[in-house]
């Protein structure tokens, strides 16, 4: 079935990802470590853009970038230059901003989605490196903040601006588009992605071949669908009434689910960029092969390695494939038990448990999964039980091998069942004779027996299919 996009919708993203796994920030030696410190304590000269202050590129910097333009297909330039680009706002203390311009690090990649009529290829347009500004806190609401404060621990943080050409057509594309550009960056190991602030989104939209809008202040990829799906029908219904869409930037009220007009947006000569000075022109050609080398199997390489390699389906492979750390748990359990055993209890079962607890796959071992899939897989216990043991463990903490003895998940042994129906027939001829009669009721009394026999431990309707079995013979 092919998308046919009535209302003409077209995204655009622009993320920035913050390279919080670097040690420094861009231009000097702060530390990049201040989350959980108090606000501006992780400060210099530098990233307070002091006059006369000079930054220093940071190396490591440069060449996760480059890392990061080659896992998303993209050409690395031969040499970058940084660009000034001048604004004025209190977050941004020495008035312009450190960015690239004309010679970012990489372009013309792409990242390949599952689309709304299958795979789909986002065009990457550039990935930029750039200085993060400060934060600000507004007291209140942003439209009527009766003050602000400024933390500038977070000024200088390199950042690289992922842009996207509109090649999404819809709310649940851009989704789609972010959880792979995170998953792909989480492989990487460039930053932490559960850091606040760590990926921010601005989205742009359009309908109609009309004029774009940018809506920014995204604070979740959630947030972001939800920001797009207001933006669209607003745009339809503006364009209905016979208005005019134009280039605006608006802000994401998450409480209201309502975007806001903030300004119209400016053009690209109101920011005056001119080459920085104070940055010399940087070759970076001749690190891109090492780099290309050493680079790790990214999420659809891993994902069609993992359906040849194990057999298992594609949903499975993707549900395995999407978090590096999941999917190096699943390989591990895979090398011990059968592979896809172990991606219907890694994939469906373990990873819905914790989805619903909103926790990490670290919450578990390999050890224990391994154990529950034994004790099924030996028939030792059911599947069902197997459920809980996995919901016990991550509830209330302690080991498979002792839960299934404490809550008592044990499967009686099957000749002890079998015996149990042999005793309780023999020992109630009554009974039979009474139900052969036609006295259905009289059944209980001889599993009741079979029950009792087993102190409970077997399954009592597979009890009752045993003793009718063996009374009708
Ligand atoms: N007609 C359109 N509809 C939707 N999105 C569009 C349209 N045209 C362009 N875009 C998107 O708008 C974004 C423009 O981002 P870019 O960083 O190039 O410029 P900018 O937003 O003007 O700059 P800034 O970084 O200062 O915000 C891109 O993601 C692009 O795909
Ligand atoms: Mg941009
Ligand atoms: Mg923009």
């Amino acid at each position: 079935m092919v998308y046919e996009n009535p209302d003409g919708v077209k995204i655009g993203l622009e993320v920035h990802v913050q390279l919080n796994r670097l040690n420094t920030k861009l231009f000097c030696g702060c530390s990049t470590d201040y989350h959980n410190d108090e606000p501006n304590t992780h400060v210099c000269p530098v990233c307070l853009g002091l006059p006369g202050s000079l930054p220093v590129i940071n190396e490591r910097a440069v060449e996760f970038a480059i890392k990061i333009g080659l896992a998303l297909n993209c050409e690395i330039v031969g040499q970058t230059q940084f660009h000034r680009k001048n604004y004025y706002y209190p977050d941004l203390p020495k008035g312009f901003q450190t960015t690239q311009y004309d010679y970012p690090i990489a372009s013309r990649g792409k990242i390949v989605i599952e689309g709304e009529d299958g795979e789909r290829i986002i065009r990457v347009t550039r990935a930029h490196m750039e200085e993060d500004p400060g934060r600000l806190q507004h007291i209140g609401t942003i439209e009527k903040s009766k003050g602000t404060l400024i933390n500038y621990n977070r000024s200088g943080m390199t950042l690289i601006e992922i842009v996207s050409e509109p090649d999404m057509r819809s709310p649940k594309e851009a989704r789609r588009y972010l959880d792979k550009l995170r998953s792909i960056l989480d492989y990487l190991d460039v930053f932490n992605g559960d850091l606040e602030g760590a990926m921010r989104v601005d989205a742009n939209v359009s309908v109609f071949n009309g004029e774009r809008v940018e809506v920014k202040n995204i604070s979740s990829f959630k947030g972001a669908e939800r920001a797009l799906l207001y933006e669209i029908m607003r745009q339809k219904n503006h364009v209905r009434r016979g208005g005019k869409i134009v280039l605006e930037t608006r802000h994401f009220d998450e409480a209201r689910g309502v975007t806001i007009s903030m300004r119209t947006k400016e053009e690209e000569h109101d920011y005056r960029y001119f080459p920085e000075p104070d940055l010399v022109p940087m070759r970076v050609a001749d690190r891109v092969p090492g780099i290309l080398k050493a680079l790790p199997e990214l999420p659809d390489a891993k994902r069609e390695r993992f359906i040849s390699q194990y057999g298992i389906a594609d949903m499975h492979a993707r549900a395995l494939t999407t978090e590096i750390r999941v999917a190096n748990f699943y390989e591990e359990v895979a090398s011990q038990v059968d592979p896809k055993t172990a991606a219907v209890w890694v994939a469906d079962i373990l990873k819905g448990e914790l989805n619903y607890r909103d926790i990490g796959i670290d919450a578990f071992t390999v050890e224990d999964i391994v154990t529950v899939i034994g004790l099924v897989k030996e028939d030792k216990i059911t599947e069902q039980s197997g459920v809980q043991i996995i919901r016990t463990v991550l509830d209330e903490g302690g080991r498979p091998q002792d839960i299934v003895v404490s809550k008592g998940l044990l499967k009686v042994e099957d000749d002890i069942v079998a015996k149990a129906v042999e005793e309780a027939v023999a020992e109630s001829p009554e009974a039979v004779a009474d139900y052969l009669a036609g006295k259905e009721k009289s059944l209980n009394f001889i599993v009741g027996k079979v029950m009792q026999k087993t102190k409970g431990r077997a399954d009592a309707r597979e009890a009752r299919e045993r003793v009718l079995a063996r009374i009708s013979k």
